[in-house]
């Protein structure tokens, strides 16, 4: 029995098929794949890449982005920094509880606090967090503007906007930096090819 938050009398039951005899069934071992960066660095393109290569290879992964988890689980949050350190949790635990179903769970989000990207390593048993940072200057993602959503905050329309008016945490300590090369920003693919290669080294491709 125990008490955590705020539940009380509550236990845990342990199911007789485990981790490990999924992973064997799947040929691969579960993580997480988190993906940071300012809107518009290209982190839903990568993890979406990403997600077709390991396909491709017959490796199964599921994307979890932010936008889209915002229109469902996390719909009654904001981008105050409680609202947002609430996001990044509640998709921490459930990229954590795909990771244990033996899934590459590719997570895309913002996540501007390292605070919040730490707790999410935390819950993860040791590498299997990979931190990958979309470093893109602001000036490129503003350029992209693919949503609209930078012209708006420079008009003052989005108050707290990441990059503009809210800050961004770079990693000090990632697993994986991707970044223009001569100003130039590689193509998804080949930034999907390099963290697909990650994950091969490591021996997550395999059980
Ligand atoms: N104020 C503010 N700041 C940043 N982003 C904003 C904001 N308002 C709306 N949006 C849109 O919401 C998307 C970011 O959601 P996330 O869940 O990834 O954000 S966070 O991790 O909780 O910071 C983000 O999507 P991406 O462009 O894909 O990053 C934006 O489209
Ligand atoms: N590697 C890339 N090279 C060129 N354009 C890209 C690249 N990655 C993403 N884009 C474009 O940049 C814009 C923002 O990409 P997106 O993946 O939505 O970023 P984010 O999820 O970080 O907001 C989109 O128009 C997308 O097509």
């Amino acid at each position: 029995m125990s008490t955590l938050g705020n539940s009380t009398n509550i236990f845990w039951h342990e199911c007789p098929v485990g981790k490990h005899e999924r992973q064997k069934l799947l040929n691969q071992k579960g993580c997480v794949v988190w993906i940071t960066g300012l809107s518009g660095s290209g982190k839903s393109t990568l993890a979406c890449s990403i997600s077709r290569e390991l396909h491709s290879r017959g490796k199964l992964s599921y994307v979890l982005d932010g936008d889209n988890l915002r229109h469902g689980l996390n719909k009654n949050l904001g981008f105050k920094a409680e609202d947002r350190a609430e996001n990044i949790r509640r998709v921490g635990e459930v990229a954590k509880l795909f990771a244990d179903a033996g899934l590459v769970c590719i997570a895309s989000l913002i996540s501007p606090y390292r605070k919040d990207r730490d707790a999410c390593r935390a819950m993860l048993p040791d590498k299997s967090f990979i931190e990958v940072f979309m470093n893109m200057p602001l000036e490129l993602c503003e350029a992209r503007d693919a949503k609209g959503l930078y012209k708006l905050a420079r008009a003052g329309k989005i108050k707290g906007f990441t990059g503009i008016d809210d800050p961004y945490e770079p990693p000090l300590k990632c697993e994986m930096e991707l970044s223009q090369r001569d100003g130039i920003c590689p193509a998804p693919g080949a930034m999907a090819g390099k963290v697909v290669s990650y994950l091969e080294e490591k021996g997550f491709l395999e059980s």
